[in-house]
């Protein structure tokens, strides 16, 4: 392993939430063979309590030197092997904000314990063999979904229903490689290779990787959802659109054009994807300074979003200053959003016929809302997120690794066709057990450990 994630040592971490005002409870976690130690020099149980594996005291963390009391706290005890990282597990139930935990954490590090790096209790558990690759993979998606059909993904993945059917592609492989070499090895002893078998078990596993991986666009589309850009003129009713889809008073909305100088978000769920909404400034020439590097970034905003909402006025029908930001946009996926169809009929909207999406909405009504979500997820080409979809949704990585895996079996099948000797298609064969052994991390370089577990939290 790199220094990052040396695998002995106690580790010691804040595992809330370090934001003040962010929780009437903060857990402080320690693991590893000083856990139970550390906690018995910190922690002071009241009455007569059993410190034993999967009971919580109650009590007082103290000073070990000054005796000075740090907070009035709970002590939870997870000893080996049952415990999160499979090592002993301590933690200190902490009164919330920050001052507590903090101070809590200093002591555990002062008396035997090294900071965790991020992701490291999970990577132990990885090591320890409580968790595959997948699994510890999922426990990062659970912290970060931002939507319940996310969250809901993440846990089919934490109970094994990836790993699952990537284990048993994996044990088929090395199946056939067995009956291969076999004949390599006791040549004269056995039958010869049903070739016809090998080569329709090379399919069925073919066939099972392309099945999963037609789960990896939703896979990506749950985990990091999608951002949309409102851009329109000054006035059309972007910042009201935001406002009424997101529910809320996000965004300064008035009569006055160039009201928004910034951009403003909003995080909301369509059809099951997490969605960033961005309302930006209306764009027109300007010489006040503040507005134009508002107009700057919405231009940003607008090339860096998955998709562009090109709102415009019914009222005003389909103006130059339209056409103008049109033609600064129309190379993105991009939906027109006809507004105000309260004060005007939007047939009287002449835009232009290369765009393929349009829908019409009175946003200050609340009118239109459902068509612009559904038009989203068309553009998109995704349906509405469906319940088992949530079973299986595979990330990019291991989409890569299937392409590999697929690619080396095909890559067998080129060299029977060629009718090489039996070692050659163990080589490729091998190939493809390297790759699924990838996904669950029967092996696995370091390397790609380490870009995994740092997109962990700390603490986690
Ligand atoms: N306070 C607290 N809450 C938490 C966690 C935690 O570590 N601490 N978790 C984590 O972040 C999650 C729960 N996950 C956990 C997973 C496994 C074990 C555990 O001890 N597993 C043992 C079996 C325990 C037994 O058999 O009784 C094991 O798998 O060996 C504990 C928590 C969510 N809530
Ligand atoms: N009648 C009607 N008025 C609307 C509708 N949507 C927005 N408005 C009004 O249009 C005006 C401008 O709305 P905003 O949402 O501030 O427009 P904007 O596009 O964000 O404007 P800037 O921030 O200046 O670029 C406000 O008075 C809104 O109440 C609508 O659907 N119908
Ligand atoms: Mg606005």
């Amino acid at each position: 392993m790199s220094e990052n994630f040396a695998t002995t040592g106690t580790i010691a971490a804040i595992a809330t939430a370090i934001v003040p005002q962010q929780g009437s409870v903060g857990i402080v976690r320690v693991s590893g063979t000083e856990a139970m130690h550390i906690a018995q020099t910190l922690f002071h149980a009241l009455g007569r309590q059993a410190w034993e594996s999967h009971r919580i005291l109650y009590g007082y963390i103290r000073h070990p030197q000054t005796r000075q009391v740090v907070d009035e706290a709970l002590l939870l005890i997870m000893k080996a092997p049952r415990s999160y990282t499979r090592d002993d597990v301590v933690e200190f139930h902490c009164h919330g904000g920050i001052m507590a935990v903090q101070q809590v954490l200093q002591l555990c590090l002062e008396n035997g314990a090294r900071l965790a790096q991020p992701g490291e209790f999970t990577l132990r558990a990885f090591l320890n063999g409580r968790l595959d690759l997948t699994q510890a993979e999922s426990i990062a998606d659970l912290v970060g979904a931002r939507s319940p059909q996310a969250a809901q993904a993440a846990l089919a993945g934490l109970q094994g229903k990836l790993a699952n059917p990537i284990r048993q592609l994996r044990a088929s492989c090395l199946d056939i490689l067995a009956e291969i070499e076999a004949r390599i090895d006791f040549e004269e002893d056995l039958p010869p290779l049903d070739e016809t078998k090998v080569i329709s078990d090379m399919e069925r596993v073919a066939a099972e990787i392309t099945n999963i991986l037609a789960t990896a666009d939703k896979g990506e589309l749950l985990r990091t959802g999608l951002k949309v850009a409102i851009v329109g003129r000054p006035n059309v009713g972007k910042s009201s659109l935001l406002n009424a889809w997101s529910r809320s008073d996000r965004a300064i909305v008035t009569d006055l054009p160039g009201t928004t100088r910034d951009v403003v978000e909003s995080q909301l769920v369509v059809g099951g994807i997490p969605v960033q909404v961005l309302d930006t400034a209306g764009i027109r020439e300007t010489e006040d300074q503040v507005e134009k590097i508002g107009v700057e970034r919405s231009r940003r905003a607008a090339s860096g979003a998955d998709l562009v909402l090109l709102t415009v006025d019914a009222s005003t029908g389909w103006t130059a200053g339209d056409g103008e930001i049109y033609e600064q946009v129309q190379h993105r996926p991009l939906i027109l959003v006809i507004n105000k169809i309260d004060l005007a009929s939007p047939e009287e909207v002449q835009y232009p016929k290369s765009i393929s999406h349009v829908v019409k909405t009175a946003v200050a009504q609340n009118q239109g809302l459902d068509a612009l979500e559904a038009a989203i997820l068309e553009k998109v080409r995704v349906d509405k997120v469906q319940a088992s979809d949530l079973d299986l949704a595979i990330n990019q990585r291991q989409a890569a690794a299937l392409v590999k895996a697929k690619m080396a079996l095909e890559q067998v099948r080129e060299t029977i066709a060629q009718q090489l000797p039996l070692d050659f298609w163990t080589i490729d064969l091998r190939g493809a057990i390297q790759a699924l052994g990838e996904i669950t991390g029967e092996e696995v370089t370091e390397s790609v450990l380490d870009k995994i577990f740092s997109r962990f939290c700390i603490g986690k």
